[in-house]
């Protein structure tokens, strides 16, 4: 048994109080290997901004979840390292879909976890997390559960679309099962293909897709009815094209792929929504700086020298999100 607080890690309870108030998010990023997690404590070290590590099932069964969880403790002391004195990092259990997994992760360290019983009828929805926020919050681990389903494949489930978050619903969701977030389908959803063309307008000057909007007028309704709850924004890539594009010029072949603008995130992040998941973008920017290695060097054969290069453009990507788009740079707690 570990508690996070021993490791130096802290839960998100602090962090969405301030990114509600202050009208930013906190960056959400996935980590699979030992570069994107360098480049995520890089990157908010450097910005000053608090950041979630989210690790993901199929992150644990990768990379064994016993070497994530020391690595991701690593990270802590990597920041001090790096200058940053009292670094406020997460680590967070993405997705989580039984209560075993979630007590096991709170039993080895981690801070938060997410328990997504959100493929689940309603009531089993409700008594799933309400079983986990009990475990959870005996050793002040937070809890992220989720209503509404998002479209594409999610938690090995495929939905053909989204069902978004029925407002009438989060009250009583938030109240019987104590969580202390809300994950929510407001149009977004994993992956690089979020959109299908059909879906979309195409932008007569480049040919891009254009995604139809977030639905606004839902997140607002949800808001209304829970006043100052952090709300999260799962499936959030934007599917930067500057990646798609280089992925493509060097031999890959990503057609169509489309995310989410930034400008719509950019909104997002003002109000409640105070978690923001991103993790395909990071993986687009790790292939591309791959790929391009690949191709201008045939006789590379040490992977440092196209790691390094993916880890560089990921911590590019990484400063981008904090700053540019959720607004969480300088935003350590005091
Ligand atoms: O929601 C996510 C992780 O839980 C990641 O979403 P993306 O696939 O849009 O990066
Ligand atoms: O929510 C999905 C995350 O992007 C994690 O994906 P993964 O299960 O392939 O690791
Ligand atoms: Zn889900
Ligand atoms: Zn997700």
């Amino acid at each position: 048994m570990v508690n996070y607080k021993d490791l130096g890690l802290v839960n998100t309870r602090e962090m969405f109080k301030r990114a509600i108030n202050g009208g930013y998010a906190i960056p959400a990023f996935n980590f699979n290997n030992m570069e994107q997690l360098q480049a995520i404590i890089k990157a908010s070290s450097d910005k000053k901004s608090p950041v979630i590590l989210q690790v993901s099932k199929g992150a644990r069964a990768y990379a064994n979840e016993t070497l994530l969880r020391y690595l991701a403790q690593g990270a802590v002391e990597y920041a001090k390292e790096l200058g940053c004195e009292h670094p406020e990092i997460c680590l967070h259990l993405d997705h989580g879909d039984s209560f075993e997994i979630c007590k096991s992760c709170v039993d080895s360290g981690f801070s938060s976890v997410m328990i997504d019983g959100s493929s689940l009828p309603y009531e089993e929805n409700v008594a799933l997390t309400k079983k986990v926020v009990e475990y959870a919050h005996q050793f002040d681990v937070t809890v992220e559960g989720e209503l509404g389903v998002l479209a594409g494949v999610e938690d090995e489930v495929v939905a053909e679309e989204s069902h978004y978050t029925q407002p009438e619903e989060v009250i009583d969701f938030v109240t019987r099962t104590g969580c202390d977030s809300l994950a929510i389908s407001i149009g977004t959803s994993h992956g690089a293909y979020k959109f299908k063309p059909e879906q979309c307008t195409r932008d007569p000057k480049t040919g891009k897709l254009v995604p139809p909007p977030l639905a606004f007028d839902v997140l607002d309704a949800i808001m209304e009815k829970l006043p100052g709850f952090p709300i999260v924004l799962h499936g959030s890539s934007s599917v930067p094209q500057e990646y798609v594009d280089i992925i493509n010029a060097n031999g890959g072949k990503l057609p169509d792929a489309v995310g989410i603008p930034e400008e719509q995130l950019r909104k997002a992040s003002k109000s409640a929504v105070c978690k923001i998941n991103i993790d395909s973008d990071s993986r687009l920017a790790f292939t591309a700086a791959v790929r391009k290695v690949f191709n201008d060097k045939p006789g590379e054969f040490d992977p440092r020298k196209y790691c390094g290069p993916a880890r560089d453009l990921m911590y590019d990507l990484y400063c981008h999100k904090i700053t540019e788009v959720l607004g969480s740079d300088n935003k350590l707690a005091e």
